[in-house]
């Protein structure tokens, strides 16, 4: 049989994972393959190799939720790189030195691992191979890598997607515990061939399944390096004739004074990049963000930019160019990205020639003009030339202009104009409030993908959080096939961290989870930055948030009461079945809480409608009409009827009376809900104005921009979160209200962000209603406790409206508290009576945010936990009729409102 040398020893690492290498064509010993390259070849793999490595220990830019300081850190690092990589030959002579010390490591891994041999048998052992089905053939054709586990006198072997391919026990224990490098053997019908020793580490971290082995900057380092040397020694050999280079070189001065005083400068590219991109020995030229900008950029955008022009140019994985901007909501990821197409579109790093031409954005409706207006506001008319695509303006008229550089579309457009994008070159690809690509199948991912460009951008304000495998999307997305498969995905990082938060983990599963869920934290990190709201909070006025607990109506209750009563209700607590109606139920609660007209209009609709003679409908309903007197208008609705509706409606009027000058925002998940919302205006003589899914895309920046005018006489911007959450800037508002509640956190926490942004000069109230004792209580609950208080990498039970429910959490949400001033505030164990603040609680410590879908690694960096039931103790109590409360706009409309939390951010600002 012929011998396969370890392809993880041509690479000096003989504990990482080779890349599979069929035995046929390799079957030569290390030293043997190393002879047959060129010398220099030789030289540069691996020394491009180690370069890598070493620079992913040492280089702090490598931990990229761990950022410096912008402007000391890209001017540190072009300093310091400045001695070397002028010209691309001299990087050659340099990382060759390190030849040596690459080869002569790798027998010292061997010898790591081989002590592990021999320690106890109940310890188990771990071996990279490569595997044929069983066969008397001289030369043998492998079928593919694996991962041999061995434990005892049993066997298991994983291929690199981890599935089981083969298993065993009872085999002689002498066997198995000798096991070595380069031995061959028969084992569960197959042979293999063990091709190196892989360490616990290794094998727990998920590492020993990634091809090449290692962290992507080091694995792709190689390849990236073994596929550019050809074509890049061809090109450096030839350069441009020498009165071209050196015309060249005199025009090679940086765009900006990279010296000025709080110049920000990009890092240099190190020699492997250089090797691959710079073929023509052009001179490095320092990369300058444009004063113009810089004198306007926060730090925390400072660091965004390096962050992202060092990804979108392959410095931090090489060969990839993607990255995933995930800042909280109102941190300027706009203004980040303007930053680094400007600077692209107008410099490189080799020879100042510009790395950029065409830019698309792809975007929601509602904010592709928030987008030109977001370049007017930065850069003028005059520097950079815009298109955007609406019903009179089409693709065609940005392919004919050679005027144009950005194109900016929403999602919807895109599609429809498929065939014509897909035929312009763009080279940077930005998809704003990206979260949207999280599921791979729709039309709009595939769409996108489709697409050549290699640089793209995601920006989102709430990446998803708990789901591993929409963040497999995003990642994918952005830097496809980084993660592997979706099948060996699932295998080595999903299925682990899922069993090990499940309560019922072994510490072995727990173990193994946590470090999945580490090495993933790892390998992504380098592309993925989220900062929270905490980085801004000096530059916006105090915020003050209060969940408002209202009572219900005397109506509300009795037809709460009834519903409770039903049928349905009573088929959903006696145990699930598939055709459960809970949601219908939960629906039915839902809208009784918003306004019992709306129960009203869907009973009637029923009526007349043919769906109605579905049992569960008519055994929900049953009856209920009868409650409504018998007269009941539901276009003539009282606002007593509503325990929110009621508070509301004197809040807009304490507003008005004490703040004229003021505006406030007002969010509703449902249209219907709207609806009743602009009545309530009309009557009351509000001056108001609407966004929701129904307002054409065209209209809509129009409509924002009329709301934010100093200048305008609206009093009320009526806004569904659904349709427009995402993106806006409603500073013109300082006073936003929630009216219903989701149960995707994420969907109100969207729409709370609208106001409480920069550019807002007052101080802004938040205020979130809830019907007291109702299922909105529940939710609310569902949404602090669940999801906040997990800390947890995954939780994957919470998906918006597809939550599935236990017989016991339904018993709970079909509860009415009648007689709880705040059901929450009971749950909290709190000993206070609700009328006096937590002495000593400082709301420092406890940072609103919202969880990260990686959990603590990630939290270390970027991301603290969401609002959880703990934080909520510490925040204000105010209960029933001993209301003293802060807020002068509440402190005027206790009558309704049961118990009030509220949490001031930003009060030293007061
Ligand atoms: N450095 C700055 N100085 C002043 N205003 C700024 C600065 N950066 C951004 N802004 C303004 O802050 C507002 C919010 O910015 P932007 O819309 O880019 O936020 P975002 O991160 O995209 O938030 P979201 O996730 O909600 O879309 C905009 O009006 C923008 O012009
Ligand atoms: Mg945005």
């Amino acid at each position: 049989m012929r011998r396969s040398a370890a392809p993880s020893q041509l690479q000096g690492k003989p504990f990482k994972k080779p890349k599979f290498i069929p035995p046929a064509r390799s079957n030569s010993s290390l030293n043997e393959k190393i002879t047959k390259l060129n010398p220099d070849t030789k030289l540069f793999e691996i020394a491009a190799n180690k370069t890598t490595f070493l620079q992913s220990q040492t280089d702090p830019r490598i931990c990229s939720l761990n950022l410096l300081h912008a402007e000391e850190s890209a001017r540190e690092i072009n300093h310091r790189d400045n001695y070397k990589g002028k010209y691309c030959f001299e990087a050659s002579a340099m990382t060759a030195l390190d030849l040596h010390h690459i080869v002569n490591s790798a027998p010292k891994e061997v010898a790591v691992s081989k002590e592990q041999e021999a320690v106890p048998d109940s310890l188990v052992k771990y071996f990279s191979v490569v595997w044929c089905k069983a066969s008397k053939k001289k030369h043998k054709k492998w079928e593919g890598d694996a991962v041999l586990i061995v434990k005892g006198k049993s066997f298991l072997l994983k291929d690199l997607e981890g599935k089981d391919i083969g298993k065993g026990t009872g085999y002689k224990f002498k066997e198995l515990e000798k096991i070595e490098e380069g031995q061959t053997m028969m084992i569960g019908g197959k042979e293999i061939e063990v091709m190196g020793i892989i360490s616990p580490d290794d094998f727990s971290s998920g590492k020993c399944f990634q091809l090449g082995g290692g962290s992507p900057s080091i694995s792709s380092s190689f390849q990236a390096s073994k596929k550019c040397f050809s074509n890049s020694l061809k090109s450096v050999c030839k350069p441009s004739s020498k009165e071209n280079r050196q015309s060249s070189f005199q025009n090679c001065k940086p765009r900006h004074d990279p010296y000025a005083p709080n110049s920000l400068v990009m890092l240099q590219p190190d020699n492997n990049h250089q090797w691959m991109f710079n073929r023509n020995c052009f001179p490095i030229v320092d990369v300058v963000i444009d004063p113009h900008l810089v004198r306007h950029l926060r730090p925390h955008q400072k660091e965004g930019i390096v962050f992202l022009y060092e990804c979108v140019m392959g410095m931090r994985v090489n060969n990839r160019c993607g990255a995933i901007l995930a800042d909280e909501m109102g941190l300027g990821k706009t203004l980040q990205c303007i930053s680094l197409i400007w600077t692209l579109q107008c410099q490189g790093p080799y020879g100042g020639k510009s790395v950029i031409k065409k830019t698309l954005i792809v975007t929601p409706g509602s904010l592709v003009n928030n987008w030109r207006k977001e370049f007017q506001k930065w850069l003028g008319s005059e520097r950079i030339k815009i298109f955007t695509v609406d019903q009179d303006h089409k693709v065609d008229e940005f392919i004919k202009s050679p005027f144009y550089s950005v194109l900016i579309i929403s999602y919807e457009m895109l599609l429809r104009s498929l065939d014509q994008i897909k035929n312009i070159k763009f080279d940077l690809l930005i998809c704003d409030e990206g979260h949207r690509l999280k599921n791979r199948a729709i039309k709009t991912t595939t769409a996108l993908s489709s697409l050549s460009c290699e640089k793209r951008i995601i920006l989102t304000g709430t990446p998803v959080q708990n789901d591993l495998q929409e963040f497999f999307a995003l990642t994918d997305f952005v830097n496809p096939g980084i993660l592997g498969s979706l099948s060996s995905y699932r295998k080595i990082y999903e299925e682990p961290i899922i069993i090990s938060r499940q309560a019922s983990a072994s510490e072995e599963e727990k173990e193994l989870g946590d470090r999945r869920a580490a090495e993933l934290t790892c390998r992504t990190g380098l592309f993925f930055l989220r900062r929270t709201q905490e980085v801004i909070n000096k530059y916006l006025p105090p915020k003050i948030e209060n969940v408002v607990f209202c009572r219900p109506g005397a109506l509300q209750i009795e037809l709460y009461r009834k519903l409770l009563n039903s049928h349905a209700v009573r088929f959903c607590l006696e145990g699930l079945s598939e055709n459960s109606p809970h949601l219908m139920c939960i629906g039915a609660l839902k809208k009784l809480c918003n306004h019992p007209c709306l129960l009203f209009n869907s009973i009637k609709e029923k009526e007349c409608s043919s769906i109605w003679d579905e049992n569960e409908e008519r055994s929900l309903y049953e009856g209920l009409i009868n409650v409504f007197p018998a007269d009941y208008n539901p276009l003539m609705f009282s606002e007593k009827e509503s325990g929110k509706l009621q508070v509301l409606t004197k809040l807009l009027a304490v507003i008005q009376r004490l703040r004229p000058t003021e505006k406030v925002v007002l969010v509703s998940n449902y249209t219907q809900t709207l609806n009743i919302l602009q009545e309530v205006c009309k009557w009351h003589g509000y001056a108001y104005t609407r966004l929701d899914g129904q307002t054409p895309i065209s209209q809509r920046q129009q409509i924002v921009d009329c709301f934010n005018s100093k200048y305008s006489t609206d009093f009320i911007f009526l806004l569904s979160s659904k349709a427009g959450g995402v993106g806006l800037n409603l500073i013109g508002g300082s006073h936003l209200i929630l009216y219903d509640i989701d149960w995707n956190p994420a969907t109100d926490i969207q729409a709370m962000s609208r106001v409480w942004r920069d550019g807002q000069k007052h101080p802004v109230h938040i205020y979130r209603l809830l019907t007291t004792g109702t299922i909105e209580e529940k939710i609310y609950q569902r949404q602090i406790s669940k999801q906040g208080l997990s800390g947890v990498v995954v939780d994957l039970t919470r998906t918006s409206e597809h939550i599935q429910f236990s017989v016991e959490e339904l018993k709970n949400l079909f509860t009415l508290h009648e007689n709880s001033h705040c059901v929450t505030h009971d749950l909290l164990d709190c000993e206070c009576t609700g009328e006096q603040d937590h002495p000593g609680d400082s709301l420092e410590k406890f940072p609103i945010s919202r969880n990260c879908q990686l959990g603590p690694q990630h939290q270390k960096f970027n991301s603290l936990k969401s609002l959880s039931m703990s934080q909520l103790k510490q925040w204000k109590h105010f209960s029933g009729d001993r209301l003293n409360l802060t807020d002068p706009f509440l402190e005027r409309i206790r009558e309704n409102v049961s118990f009030v939390f509220q949490n001031i951010t930003n009060q030293t600002v007061l």
